[in-house]
C-alpha cells in the first residue's frame, strides 16, 4: 500500500514540475509539430550504480519508482495558435494549418483514435519512426446490433447452410473420433450390465445427500452426457458415410450384371439389384426408394466435396438432400472447390476423422499435417500450399511458428511484462479482499468458472480452452500474398482472436502492432512466431478492428468483429500512421480508398 503510494507521489510530483518546466520554457521550437496528439513520458528508476561504474558488472534489477504520462496537446495547440496568429495575414482561418483535415471554412471534423479520416497532406507526411506501426483502434467495441427486419437482409442458402455447418462442425468441440462409441461402451457398462449409471435410487439418495456428492453426481452426468452425445454424432457420420458408400455399391452392382447380361434391360437389372437389397434390409420397396432419393444426394456431395463434407455435415445434409432445391452445377462447382480446405481442417483439427472411413475401406492416411494455419489454401480448389513455401521467393529463411499467446522478449523486458496494468483494486487484493474487476462491463473477472461474471470476448477469455477460430489463410487475388478468409459469419463485437507474438520493443521499419498501456509503450511483432491474426490484410473498408481488452489486470489486443458473412476475407484498418510515408500503394481495391498510389 505504502509503495504504491510513493509510486502515485513521486509520479505526480515528477509530472507536475516538468509540466510546469515546459510550460515556462518558451524553447520548444525544435519539437515535431506533426504529433497528433504529444505527450511526454517520463519514467523512473531506482538502481545500484555500484561502486565503481566503470566496471564490466551485472547491473542489479533498476526498481520503478514513479511513471506518468504528461499531456502536451494543449501547449502544443497554444502554441501553434499563437503562431499561427502571428505569421497569417488577417482574415485567412488557421483551420489551413497542417495538421488539419478539414476544408477551408468547413467545421473542424473530430478524428478518433487512428481511423482518423487524413488529407493527402498527412499521407504524405514522412514519419520514418512510426511507418509500418499498425495501432489498436482507441474507439469502443463494436457494439453487438439486431438487424432491423424490414430491410434486406443476407439469407443463407441450404447451400450456405449446408458449408456453415461444415466448417462450424469442423471447428467445433465435438470429436469424431470412433474410439468413443467404444469408451462409452466401457463406461456404461462396468458395474454390472443391469445398472445404470444414475437409477431413480440413486438420484434420491444424491438430492437427500450434501453438496460433494451432489457435484460428483452432477459432474459425473455431464462425462455422460458429453460422451453419449459424441458417441451419437460418430454413429451419424459412419451413418451418412455408408449410406453414400451403398448407394456406390448399388450402381456397381448394376453395371456388373449389365456387363455379364447385356440382353436384359437395364431396369430389370435395377430392379433385381433393388428387390434383393429390399430383402436384405427388411425395408418395403417404397421405403428404401424413399431413403434412396436421399442416400444419392449424400453420394453427389461426396463426389464433390469428398468423404470429409459427408462426415462432419451434421443434421444440415439432410434437408440439402430430402429437397434438393440446390442440386445445382454451380452449386456441385462450389463444394469441389471447398473439398482441399474442409480436408485442411479436417486433418489438422479432428486427425482421427479419417479412421471413421476404414469402414468403408477407404484409406485413413492423413494428407495434411500440422497446424490448420501452417497451411494455405485457395479459393479456387487449388491444393493447399504450405505457409513456409508462400514467402521463400522474398523471405529464402522465413519460418513462423504458431503461438496460443504472446511471449515476451526477455532481452528487452528482463521478466517484467509491460501489458500489466494494475487497477486501484489491485491495492485491496494484495490484501486478499478483492478481485479483478473488468474495465468494459464491470463485473468480475476469474479464470475460475464460478467466480467469472465477465463476458466481455467468452471464447476468448476466462475457463475456457481457445480453439482456432473458423478462419483459413488463403491466397488473395489482390496480390497482397495470404491473407484471412472467414469461413463462418462472426456477428459484430465478437472476439474473432486475440493477436499474439513477441511482446518486444524498438521494432522499426517492418510490420509491428503498436501498443501501450498508461505507463508503457510496447510492441506485439508477429515476424517469426504469432497466430491468424498476423495475415491480416489493410482495407480502407474494414470488417474488423483491433482494440485493448484487459484480462486479470493484463492488457490483450484483440481482433473484433464488426460483423463479417461466412466466405468474405477479414480485414483491418491498418490507419494513417502505418501507411504515412510508406512506398506502397493500396490494394484493397474499395472506391473509398485512401491510400492508392494514383491518389498521390
Ligand atoms: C500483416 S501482413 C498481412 C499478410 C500479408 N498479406 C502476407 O501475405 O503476409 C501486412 C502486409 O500485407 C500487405 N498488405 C496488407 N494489406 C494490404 C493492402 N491493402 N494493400 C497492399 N498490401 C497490403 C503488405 O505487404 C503488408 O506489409
Amino acid at each position: 500500500m505504502d509503495s504504491i503510494d510513493h509510486f502515485e507521489e513521486l509520479s505526480k510530483a515528477i509530472a507536475k514540475t516538468i509540466e510546469e518546466h515546459i510550460a515556462r520554457s518558451k524553447n520548444s521550437a525544435g519539437w515535431p509539430q506533426e504529433l497528433k496528439h504529444p505527450v511526454l513520458r517520463v519514467d523512473a528508476f531506482l538502481e545500484d550504480q555500484g561502486p565503481d561504474h566503470d566496471q564490466d558488472t551485472t547491473p542489479s534489477r533498476p526498481l520503478q519508482v514513479a511513471s506518468s504520462t504528461i499531456d502536451l496537446a494543449p501547449i502544443f495547440r497554444a502554441r501553434s495558435t499563437q503562431r499561427a496568429t502571428d505569421q497569417e495575414p488577417r482574415g485567412e482561418t488557421s483551420a489551413r494549418s497542417s495538421g488539419d483535415e478539414s476544408e477551408p471554412g468547413s467545421p473542424r471534423r473530430r478524428g478518433v483514435g487512428k481511423l482518423r479520416v487524413a488529407n493527402t497532406q498527412s499521407f504524405e507526411e514522412d514519419v520514418t519512426e512510426h511507418q509500418r506501426q499498425i495501432a489498436t483502434d482507441t474507439r469502443n467495441f463494436p457494439k453487438r446490433r439486431k438487424i432491423a427486419s424490414d430491410k434486406f437482409v443476407f439469407r443463407p442458402s441450404t447451400l450456405d447452410k449446408l458449408i456453415i455447418g461444415i466448417w462450424e462442425q469442423l471447428h467445433g468441440t465435438l470429436d469424431l473420433n470412433p474410439q468413443i462409441i467404444s469408451e462409452q461402451y466401457n463406461m456404461t457398462l462396468p458395474v454390472s450390465s443391469s445398472t445404470p449409471v444414475i437409477n431413480e435410487d440413486t438420484a434420491v439418495e444424491i438430492r437427500g445427500a450434501g453438496p460433494a456428492l451432489q457435484t460428483d453426481a452432477f459432474h459425473r452426468m455431464n462425462t455422460l452426457c458429453r460422451k453419449v452425445t459424441q458417441a451419437s454424432r460418430v454413429c451419424r457420420s459412419i451413418e451418412i458415410v455408408v449410406q453414400a458408400k451403398w448407394i456406390e455399391l448399388f450402381e456397381d452392382k448394376v453395371q456388373t450384371s449389365i456387363a455379364a447380361a447385356p440382353h436384359i434391360s437395364k431396369t430389370k437389372h435395377h430392379k433385381q439389384a433393388f428387390v434383393e437389397a429390399c430383402q436384405d434390409f427388411g425395408w418395403s420397396e417404397k421405403e428404401l426408394r424413399n431413403k434412396i432419393a436421399i442416400w444419392r444426394g449424400y453420394r453427389e456431395v461426396k463426389d464433390a466435396a469428398g468423404w470429409v463434407a459427408l462426415v462432419f455435415a451434421g443434421m444440415g445434409i439432410y434437408r440439402f438432400c430430402k429437397y434438393r432445391v440446390e442440386f445445382t452445377k454451380e452449386a456441385m462447382k462450389r463444394l469441389q472447390n471447398l473439398r482441399t480446405r474442409f480436408e485442411v481442417a479436417a486433418d489438422t483439427l479432428q486427425p482421427h476423422w479419417r479412421q471413421l472411413l476404414s469402414i468403408i475401406g477407404e484409406s485413413s492416411r492423413l494428407q495434411y499435417a500440422g497446424h490448420p494455419h501452417d497451411w494455405v489454401v485457395s479459393e479456387d480448389g487449388a491444393q493447399p500450399v504450405l505457409l513456409r513455401s508462400t514467402y521463400l521467393e522474398r523471405e529464402p529463411f522465413f519460418e513462423f511458428e504458431q503461438l496460443e499467446e504472446s511471449i515476451i522478449d526477455e532481452r528487452e523486458w528482463r521478466g517484467e511484462d509491460p501489458r500489466w496494468v494494475p487497477q486501484s483494486s489491485a491495492v485491496v487484493r494484495a490484501n486478499g479482499n478483492s478481485t479483478y474487476v473488468c474495465a468494459v462491463c464491470d463485473q468480475t473477472q476469474s479464470d475460475e468458472p464460478a467466480l467469472n461474471s465477465c463476458y466481455c470476448f467468452p471464447n476468448l477469455f476466462g475457463c475456457v480452452k481457445r480453439r482456432p477460430p473458423p478462419v483459413q489463410i488463403y491466397r488473395t487475388n489482390k496480390g497482397q500474398n495470404n491473407g484471412l478468409l472467414a469461413l463462418a459469419p462472426f456477428e459484430r463485437g465478437a472476439g474473432i482472436g486475440e493477436f499474439v507474438g513477441l511482446i518486444t520493443k524498438g521494432v522499426r521499419h517492418v510490420d509491428v502492432m503498436d501498443s501501450a498501456t498508461a505507463t508503457t509503450n510496447y510492441q506485439i511483432w508477429q515476424g517469426r512466431q504469432g497466430n491468424f491474426t498476423r495475415f491480416i490484410n489493410h482495407s480502407c473498408k474494414a470488417n474488423a478492428q483491433f482494440s485493448q481488452f484487459t484480462w486479470l489486470d493484463t492488457q490483450h489486443v484483440v481482433l473484433v468483429s464488426k460483423g463479417i458473412e461466412a466466405g468474405v476475407e477479414i480485414s483491418v484498418d491498418y490507419g494513417d500512421r502505418y501507411w504515412a510515408g510508406l512506398d506502397k500503394s493500396c490494394l484493397c481495391g474499395e472506391s473509398c480508398c485512401r491510400y492508392r498510389r494514383a491518389h498521390r
